[in-house]
């Protein structure tokens, strides 16, 4: 590509309204437009030929060489556009971006240069000031996917365990799609009677039964333009559940008591903790039913899938506990829940920092506010037990800094800087806790 397309290319994307830069096969920028100088910190430096992954994420080397994958990477394997959720940093802080690489060809067909368009993804937040917060590896697939259906139209399934944060989800679905502005109606399906199940769902005529004095509105009409968010779908009777295809099938549904069909359009989002493949196995869910509402699969990660992500949810759910001032979490009641499988996830995590908080005098939150998760474990190094029996130095250190995180009385800074390593370093050496 000639000097001077590359300029005609640059001033086109000058015009709009995100970033995009040119990149070369090596990774350096080869120009940037004014959305991307004034979404990112470039400094004073010029930024034509500096790397993307240093701007973007303050690498110093290739995102796939930090664990990470690289688009730039895959879309020179396969000579196809690619597009990732990454974290970056920009301005505002800690993002998370739809980045998508589409390559550019010289006249022998060869790829020479790449446009990388990004997009800002507002249905997740690596900052505690988010609803759906993460930034772990397991957390970014799984908004990648909710990033990629939810401008469709195609109906969505989430599955998880309870507590994963499955009707969040389904909210961020909505409020990324083109029905934001319509109704988000959601309906536990568990908790409604087998009896009430239809008219709930459906309404009623007045006179269809007794006690039916007027018309009554059912929640698939009152989700209509907007998205009917059916919860634990599985626990919904097999009776019910041909009535439920029907109208998923159709469009199509009558009130109880009703003749007439009458038609609702909205978008389905199901939710379940059960394992419905083994269900249909055992012949308590339809195979047709489940055909109808697996069109896009989204698989929620349990809380100990994501334990990278506890400093940062932790700090997100104290932020909602309203307590009269604000409070912290010391190091070590992170190190101690980081053990803690936590079988109710993110619903018991935000249970446990609400009870905390009532147990706590001061303004910082210890293992001993955690009785459960945190009750007295075998400090072996501490009872000098552990010189008796051979350990590899590496266990040693980690003992080591485990003993000192409890028991030091200091900040995790302070911390670091007596034992003259980074912040970072003493958690990553800690094990899990490696993106404190
Ligand atoms: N990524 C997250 N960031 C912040 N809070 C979260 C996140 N995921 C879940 N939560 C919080 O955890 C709690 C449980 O979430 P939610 O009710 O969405 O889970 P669920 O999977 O629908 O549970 P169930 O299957 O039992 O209905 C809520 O208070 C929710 O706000």
């Amino acid at each position: 590509m000639s000097h001077s397309s590359i300029s005609e290319l640059m001033s086109y994307l000058d015009t709009l309204a995100e970033p995009r830069i040119v990149l070369d096969r090596s990774y350096n920028i080869i120009g940037a437009n004014r959305a991307y100088l004034s979404y990112y910190h470039v400094g004073d430096l010029p930024i034509a030929g500096r790397h993307c992954y240093e701007v973007s994420h303050r690498y110093k080397r290739p995102c796939d060489e930090e664990g990470e994958s690289c688009p730039l990477k895959s879309s020179l394997q396969s000579g196809q556009p690619h597009r990732v959720l990454h974290i970056h940093h920009t301005v505002r802080g800690d993002e998370h971006v739809d980045v998508e690489l589409t390559p550019i060809r010289n006249a022998e067909g060869e790829i020479e240069y790449f446009v990388e368009m990004i997009h800002t993804v507002r249905a997740g937040s690596a900052l505690p000031e988010g609803e759906l917060v993460g930034r772990s590896a397991a957390f970014n697939r799984m908004l990648e996917q909710v990033t990629r259906v939810a401008p469709s139209q195609a109906d969505v399934l989430l599955l998880g365990e309870s507590g994963t944060g499955k009707e969040l989800v389904a909210h961020a679905v909505h409020d990324a799609s083109k029905r934001a502005t319509g109704p988000f109606v959601a309906v536990d399906c568990s908790s409604l009677p087998e009896n009430l199940f239809e008219s709930e769902l459906f309404g009623y005529e007045k006179g269809a039964f007794s006690g039916a004095n007027q018309r009554k509105q059912g929640l698939v009409e009152a989700a209509s333009g907007g998205t009917l968010f059916l919860d634990e779908v599985g626990d919904i009777p097999l009776g019910l559940q041909v009535k439920l295809l029907r109208l998923l099938e159709t469009g199509t549904y009558r009130r109880v008591g009703g003749v007439e069909p009458l038609r609702s359009d909205f978008r389905l989002v199901a939710a379940t903790h059960r394992d419905l493949k083994k269900m249909i196995a055992e012949g308590s869910f339809r195979r047709d039913l489940y055909y109808r509402i697996s069109t896009f699969p989204i698989l929620l990660p349990s809380l100990s899938e994501r334990m990278e992500d506890l400093p940062l949810l932790m700090e997100a759910l104290l932020k909602r506990i309203s307590t009269d001032h604000a409070m912290s979490i010391h190091p070590a009641t992170l190190l101690c829940l980081s053990k803690y499988d936590f079988p109710g996830n993110i619903r018991e995590l935000r249970n446990l920092i609400e009870r905390a908080t009532l147990l706590a005098d001061g303004d910082v939150l210890l293992p001993e506010h955690f009785p459960d998760p945190c009750e007295e474990k075998q400090d072996s190094l501490h009872s000098g037990q552990s010189f008796s029996q051979v350990m590899t130095l590496e266990e040693m250190e980690k003992s080591y800094l485990e003993w000192q995180v409890r028991n030091s009385g200091l900040g995790r800074r302070e911390l670091a800087e007596r034992l003259g390593i980074g912040e970072r370093t003493l958690f990553r050496k800690l094990g899990k806790l490696t993106k404190i």
